[in-house]
């Protein structure tokens, strides 16, 4: 093998900078050459190609974002277009390719194995952590700070006004930022998609908390929370504002609403969100140049490992109820 490619896919997140850096220099030191692929399966589409070496990666290592800029491209999911994403790489004599990327840019890397020569393996980066055989997806340990940095600013004007806040965070389906964010943050209560609740409880404990001299109630929601609830129905917006109407009508609380967005996809990697970037980056090259396709690295126990695709993305592993116990008991 001679020369490899590397893109990154889907929402960015904050340690695909120090994936990237750490693919190519790998590659380089073992004598690979390294092209790189901007916009995710669109640049591979649009042969929007160029040559990476050690320097094209310097000063990024604690740069969010990703420099080879990322996308959802629609186009791939059609066998014609990834027919003209196959053709691209052959004419540019591409054998590898390291895809870093969630659950749907890894579906993407099955496609590659399956209809294709080339050897595609995937590396998990998400701020989402929603994918399976692994404990950890890059970016994650930088969106859960991003999220702790807001509810403690929030706890400060709850507390000096008294209110109860709805705090919304990311997640698409999962609840694992929320349920982390929640147990760090000490929220009264977190909502996660994985999780039967009644508004009725919440407001409950929302009361029991004021009529016990709480000065504030934090509650902590995953956008991916729907409204399967007759109660939610009847309110519109996001799951947050949601939330934050039915609170206010039926507690009678002073309630506020704080929606993160897209800053918790932002900011300086972390230091772990570095250092687990850098080693599965080089895990990713080991296994192309052992001949391995189809693969994901993952972080498991605190060492880099290797799975199955077709496993990681399967959705097997959901929320760890006893957090999720240990969070309701320290916030009562
Ligand atoms: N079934 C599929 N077949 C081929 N390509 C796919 C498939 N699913 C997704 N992709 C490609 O992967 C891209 C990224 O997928 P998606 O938008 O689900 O983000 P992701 O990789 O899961 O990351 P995140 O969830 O963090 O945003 C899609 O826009 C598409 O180009
Ligand atoms: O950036 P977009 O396309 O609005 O996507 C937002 C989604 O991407 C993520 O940030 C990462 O998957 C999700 O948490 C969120 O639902
Ligand atoms: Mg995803």
């Amino acid at each position: 093998m001679k020369k490899i490619a590397v893109l990154t896919s889907g929402g960015d997140a904050p340690g695909m900078n120090p994936a990237i850096r750490s693919v190519v220099r790998t590659a380089i030191y073992k004598d690979l050459e390294v092209v790189g692929i901007r916009h995710g399966y669109k640049g591979l589409i649009e042969k929007d190609f160029f040559d990476m070496n050690r320097g094209s990666v310097a000063d990024i290592v604690q740069r969010g974002g990703t420099i080879l800029l990322s996308a959802r491209c629609e186009e791939f999911k059609t066998e014609a277009g990834r027919k003209k994403a196959y053709a691209n790489m052959k004419e540019e004599g591409i054998e590898a390719l390291v895809v870093i990327g969630g659950d749907g840019s890894l579906r993407g890397v099955q496609k590659i194995n399956a209809e294709s020569d080339i050897k595609a393996v995937g590396i998990p980066g998400t701020i989402d952590n929603d994918l399976s055989c692994t404990d950890y997806t890059i970016g994650v340990d930088t969106a859960m700070n991003t999220i702790l940095d807001a509810i403690n600013k929030i706890r400060d004007t709850a507390t000096s006004h008294e209110r109860t806040f709805v705090i919304e965070c990311m997640g698409r389906d999962s609840g694992y930022l929320a349920l982390m964010t929640g147990l760090a943050g000490g929220a009264e209560y977190i909502l996660v998609p994985e999780i039967d609740f009644t508004p009725q409880e919440v407001c409950d404990k929302i009361t029991q908390g004021f009529n016990r001299g709480k000065l504030h109630s934090l509650i902590l929601i995953a956008e991916g929370v729907e409204a399967p609830f007759a109660d939610l129905n009847k309110y519109h917006g996001s799951p947050g504002m949601a939330m934050g109407d039915l609170i206010r009508e039926r507690t009678g609380m002073e309630t506020r609403v704080t929606i993160l967005g897209h800053l918790q996809r932002g900011g300086s990697p972390t230091a772990t969100d570095r250092i687990v970037a850098s080693r599965m980056g080089a895990k990713a090259v080991e296994l192309l140049l052992e001949g391995k396709r189809d693969k994901m690295v993952n972080y498991r126990d605190n060492s880099i490992g290797v799975c199955e695709i077709k496993d990681a993305i399967k959705k097997t592993e959901t929320i760890n109820m006893d957090i999720y116990n240990l969070a309701n008991i320290l916030s009562m």
